[in-house]
Parts: structure tokens; C-alpha cells; sequence
């Protein structure tokens, strides 16, 4: 016998572990130890869960890897998929528990209450931001902001804003006169307009005093808002830790800096205004664009649902942004001046929560309504013969005469108005909205269904505007006359909610209506809008704010009556 058959194998020297192996022979158990913890833990919610219908998913993952794909693919995956689970569906993303409601009875449920007003743990994102502005905040912070800032919000503070809102729709008139007969994207202007606006009125601030570009600020929102939808849908960039590694958090600070240094600027500006004795805001309006001399019928309370819904209160969607007459009339200040003289005792508002709010404001004010008013001129452009009458009614009210619109002719422009809420019907410019549950909450539709503290519920706002059931076999077709006071007087309050409602309704609803009639009226009264495009091609993508992926391209025609620039 050889010696080499007796000797024994010998295992060959393995060599010191290496930290990789180590590594991942622990990983596996730790994630299933997690796994079983957090199932035990969370029997509760998982139990409530099991009940509503929704995709199955992946042990650990969930339904996490439905979120792949670029914004547009993400969107339409998620609208066909809200057509198979019915009006409640549930979808799991890791450990977290999202809840999508689409029923009016169910929205109210969520929306009308004063004890679910917690936003979802996503608005953390915002945070390096927005701080701990309105958006986002909650409990006694957010009530006692929300009682400040709500009221210089009133509609007397916004007649005082007609003149400026004139000045600048002219000066956006005239910059889009080069882009005469050629395809442009709209969004570009009415972004720059829109913050233009917000600095003048609610800042109190003439944008010519500022040396940072309005457009630069609008693109480093809009660049923000990509990296901030970024981490809402790719699962991996969630926690803080991995994503502050990525070149994406290094973007994203440099975009808060160009952010934050127009915020600043603005409130220094408007603090040392304010020690000189200036209330109000300091930009300046050529005496011929003063509306208040054209002002000749005393426009009329209104309380229907459509003038509601522009300037008043409507009795299902109580908010508290007609809340009268605590405040004497002449005490009424707009929203800088209100947020530094109260600054000054210190006690209601200091001065970062002041920089806090001012973010919260100039975004919510301007991205909102820029995709508000791009949308409604690509509907324009695609719907030839509703833009006739558009054009039609605003001749009527101005009668071939430059003169600036006053707030008696946004009362009268009721066409054009229906125009815009159906635009923000198909297209609200915030298709969803999410609140986290701490308590169990009982569906109003369906009461086998219980929403599960600890959840994230979603409504989906988008999808409810588009519901056969409440607009008609035709939901999906543009058609302002779903706004005739008729057709909206019979339906659920909740089933139109481009503004959200209840106690966290939009500040700034009423601001936003009365700036858009004036802007796209004095738009349409110089320019016919075309497009070679029709609606079934836009391209949605619902990062935040409901936008185009494809731009919103349209061509300007000019009009024989054209306003003076
Ligand atoms: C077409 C234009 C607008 C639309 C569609 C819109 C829509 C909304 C929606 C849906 C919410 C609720 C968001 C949520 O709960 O997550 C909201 C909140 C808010 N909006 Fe608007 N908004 C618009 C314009 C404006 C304007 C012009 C301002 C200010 C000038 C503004 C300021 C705010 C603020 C501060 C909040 C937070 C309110 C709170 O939580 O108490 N919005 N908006």
C-alpha cells in the first residue's frame, strides 16, 4: 500500500475569514431575526391589512419593485394597476404599510378630520428644506402657524395683490412674444411668473431688488423635487445614511443653497423695510395698470360651488380661510409683513421658523400653480373650440379696451373658470396626498375595512377626479361643463379635491384662483394658443407636483386684440 493512499485528505488551509463573508453569513440571519421580529410586532397592522386588496409582494420587499422604472412608466403602472383592487388598496413598500383611498366618503373621512392631520413619513425628505414649515408640520406647531398665516391669505389682502398680478401677467405677455409661431415649453414662463408674483404679493418684495434670477430659483425647485421623488420611489435611497453617500445628496445641497439664498434675501429685504417704517409690498405698479379705477360693480358674496371653490367658503369643504372678522379689517397684512411684525415679540414665531415658512410658501405658491396654468393652456391648445369661447367671454367682459382686469371681471369670466377646474380635475397639479394614521380608522364606504394605525394612507386625488361613477361614463374627456353649477351642485363635496379640504386644506386657494384668471386671461387676450400635440400624448409624471415628462409645449399665435406691454 502507498503511503499516499493512507495518508489522510487533508482540508486545504482556509485562511482567515474574510470581513465580506463574515458579513454576509451574519446578514441573512439578522434580516429574518427582523423579519420575524417586525411581523410579530406588527401583527396588528398586517392583520387589518390582509383584509384590503392589493398586489401580493415579496417577502421583505413587498410590492417595492413595482416603483421601477422612470417617472412616466411608474405612473402609468400605478394608474392602470388603481382600476384592478376597487376604491381601497393596499401596497407594501419594505416594511411600510400604504393604504390608497379613492372613495369621496372615505377622503372625507381622512380629510375632514382634525385628529388625522399627521403628513406620512415621506415629507421627512422636504425637511433640509422646508424645515418644519406649514407643509409638513403638526400638532400645536402647525395649529398655531396655520391660525397666523391662514388669514393673510383673506381675500381682502388678495384685492390689494390685482395690481401687481396685472403688471406681472403683462410682462409675461411681452417676454413670450419671442417665442412667437415657434413650439416652446410653457412651464418655463409661467414657473418664472409664478415666483415673480409670490415675491411681489405675498413677500412684499420688488423682484427687481433681488440679484438671483426668479427662473433659476423655479429650475432648482423643480431639480429638487426630481432627487426628492427619487427617494420616495427607489426604496434603497430611503435612509439617510445611504443616500447622503450618493452624488444625488451632494446635487441636492447645492440646489437648497441656490434655494435658500433667495429666501434669505428676501426676508432681509423685507426686515429692513420693515425697521423703516414700509408695510406693504415696495414693488411698484405704473399708475395705468391701477385696476381699482376700472372697478365698477361691487362684486357680489357668492357662496355656490363653483365661486366657492374661486373665492369663498362652500358648506361641504369648510376650511378655515373665511374665518371672519376676528381681525379687524385694517389690521389684514400680507404674509411677510404679518410673519416679521409678529416675530418681533418673539413668542409666536421666531426667525428661522420664519425662513421655514417663507420656503413652504414660495414653493407651494409657485410649483402648484405653474402646473396649474401650463396644463390649462396645453388644454387650450388641444381643445381648439373651447378656447373660442374662452376668448369669446373675455372679449365680451373687455370689450377690445387695454384696461387691466379688476375683481369684478374674474367674477365674470365663469367659462374661463370652468375651464381651469376642470383643468385641475384631469391634471391636479398635487395628485395625491398622504397622511400617517395613529389610531384604527373605520371606512365609511366599506366597514370590513379598517385602515390600520401606523399606515400611510394615500389619496389619491388624481384618480378621484377620474371616477365614472361621480363624472359619467366620460370622466377621462375635458369638458368644463362638469363644472355647471347644476351638474356640481349633485355631487359628494369630496370628489373634487385639487386643494385638499378640512383643517389642512390649501392656504392659498383663493390666491391661486384669483392669479390665474388674471394671468391667463391677460395671456389669452394677446395670444390664440396651438399645439401639434393632442391631451392622449402628454406624457404624466407625478413627482410631487403632477407635471409632463414631455415638456408642455405649445405655439403662440398672436391676437388682433392684444394688451399693451
Ligand atoms: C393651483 C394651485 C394650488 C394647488 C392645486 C394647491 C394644492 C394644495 C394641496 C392639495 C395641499 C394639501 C397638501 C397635503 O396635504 O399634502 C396644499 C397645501 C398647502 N398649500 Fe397649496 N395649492 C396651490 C396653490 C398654493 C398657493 C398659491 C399657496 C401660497 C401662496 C399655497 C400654499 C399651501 C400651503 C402653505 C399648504 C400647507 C397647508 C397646511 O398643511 O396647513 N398653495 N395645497
Amino acid at each position: 500500500m502507498s503511503t499516499s493512499t493512507i495518508t489522510p485528505m487533508l482540508p486545504s488551509n482556509p485562511g482567515p475569514l474574510s470581513a465580506t463573508s463574515i458579513f454576509f453569513s451574519l446578514l441573512v440571519p439578522a434580516i429574518a431575526l427582523f423579519y420575524i421580529y417586525w411581523r410579530i410586532s406588527r401583527r396588528h397592522m398586517i392583520n387589518l391589512a390582509e383584509k384590503i386588496p392589493g398586489p401580493k409582494g415579496l417577502p421583505i420587499l413587498g410590492n417595492a419593485l413595482e416603483f421601477i422604472g422612470n417617472p412616466n412608466e411608474i405612473f402609468n403602472t400605478f394608474y392602470k394597476k388603481s382600476f384592478e383592487y376597487g376604491r381601497t388598496a393596499r401596497v407594501w413598500v419594505g416594511p411600510r404599510l400604504l393604504i390608497f383611498i379613492t372613495d369621496p366618503r372615505d377622503v372625507e373621512v381622512i380629510l375632514s378630520s382634525h385628529v388625522h392631520i399627521d403628513k406620512s413619513p415621506e415629507y421627512r425628505f422636504f425637511k433640509p428644506w422646508l424645515g418644519d414649515g406649514l407643509l409638513i408640520s403638526t400638532g400645536q406647531k402647525w395649529r398655531t402657524h396655520r391660525k397666523l398665516i391662514a388669514p393673510t391669505f383673506h381675500l381682502n389682502i388678495l384685492k390689494s395683490f390685482i395690481d401687481l398680478f396685472n403688471k406681472n401677467s403683462r410682462e409675461t405677455v411681452k417676454k413670450m412674444e419671442k417665442e412667437i409661431g415657434k413650439e416652446f415649453d410653457c412651464h418655463d414662463y409661467m414657473s418664472e411668473a409664478t415666483v415673480e408674483m409670490l415675491l411681489e404679493t405675498a413677500m412684499g418684495v420688488s423682484k427687481k431688488t433681488q440679484d438671483q434670477s426668479c427662473y433659476d430659483y423655479a429650475m432648482a425647485v423643480m431639480k429638487l423635487c426630481d432627487i426628492l421623488h427619487l427617494r420616495h420611489t427607489k426604496i434603497w435611497l430611503r435612509p439617510d445614511i445611504i443616500f447622503n453617500l450618493t452624488n444625488a445628496a451632494k446635487y441636492q445641497k447645492q440646489l437648497i443653497q441656490v434655494i435658500h439664498t433667495l429666501t434669505r434675501k428676501v426676508i432681509q429685504k423685507k426686515k429692513a423695510d420693515f425697521n423703516r417704517g414700509i408695510r406693504g409690498s415696495s414693488a411698484e405698479v405704473p399708475e395705468e395698470l391701477k385696476a381699482q379705477k376700472h372697478e365698477t360693480k361691487a362684486p357680489k358674496q357668492s357662496t355656490s360651488f363653483m365661486e366657492a371653490t374661486s373665492y369663498g367658503q362652500s358648506v361641504g369643504l369648510k376650511d378655515d380661510l373665511d374665518v371672519d372678522d376676528d381681525v379687524g379689517e385694517k389690521k389684514r397684512m400680507a404674509f411677510l409683513d404679518l410673519m416679521i411684525e409678529a416675530s418681533h415679540n418673539g413668542v409666536v414665531i421666531n426667525d428661522e421658523e420664519i425662513k421655514e415658512q417663507v420656503d413652504t410658501i414660495m414653493f407651494e405658491g409657485h410649483d402648484t400653480t405653474a402646473a396649474g396654468s401650463s396644463f390649462f393652456l396645453c388644454q387650450m391648445a388641444a381643445h381648439p373650440k373651447i378656447q373660442a369661447k374662452v376668448i369669446q367671454e373675455i372679449d365680451e367682459i373687455f370689450q377690445g379696451s387695454d384696461r387691466p382686469a379688476t375683481f369684478a371681471d374674474t367674477l365674470e369670466m365663469k367659462y374661463l373658470e370652468r375651464c381651469l377646474l376642470e383643468t385641475l380635475r384631469l391634471f391636479p397639479p398635487v395628485p395625491i396626498i398622504a397622511r400617517q394614521l395613529q389610531q384604527d380608522v373605520k371606512l365609511a364606504s366599506n366597514s370590513a375595512h379598517v385602515l390600520p394605525a401606523g399606515a400611510t394612507i394615500v389619496i389619491g386625488t388624481f384618480k378621484v377626479h377620474r371616477l365614472e361613477e361621480i363624472y359619467g361614463p366620460n370622466a377621462e374627456t375635458f369638458d368644463p361643463d362638469n363644472f355647471l353649477p347644476e351638474k356640481a351642485a349633485g355631487r359628494h363635496y369630496y370628489s373634487f379635491i385639487p386643494f385638499s379640504a378640512g383643517p389642512r386644506s390649501c392656504v392659498g386657494r383663493k390666491y391661486a384662483m384669483l392669479k390665474l384668471k388674471i394671468l391667463l386671461s391677460t395671456i389669452m387676450r394677446s395670444y390664440k394658443i396651438k399645439s401639434n400635440l393632442k391631451e392622449t400624448d402628454y406624457k404624466l409624471q407625478a413627482d410631487i407636483i403632477l407635471k409632463r415628462t414631455d415638456g408642455f409645449k405649445v405655439i403662440l399665435e398672436k391676437r388682433q386684440t392684444t394688451v399693451k406691454t
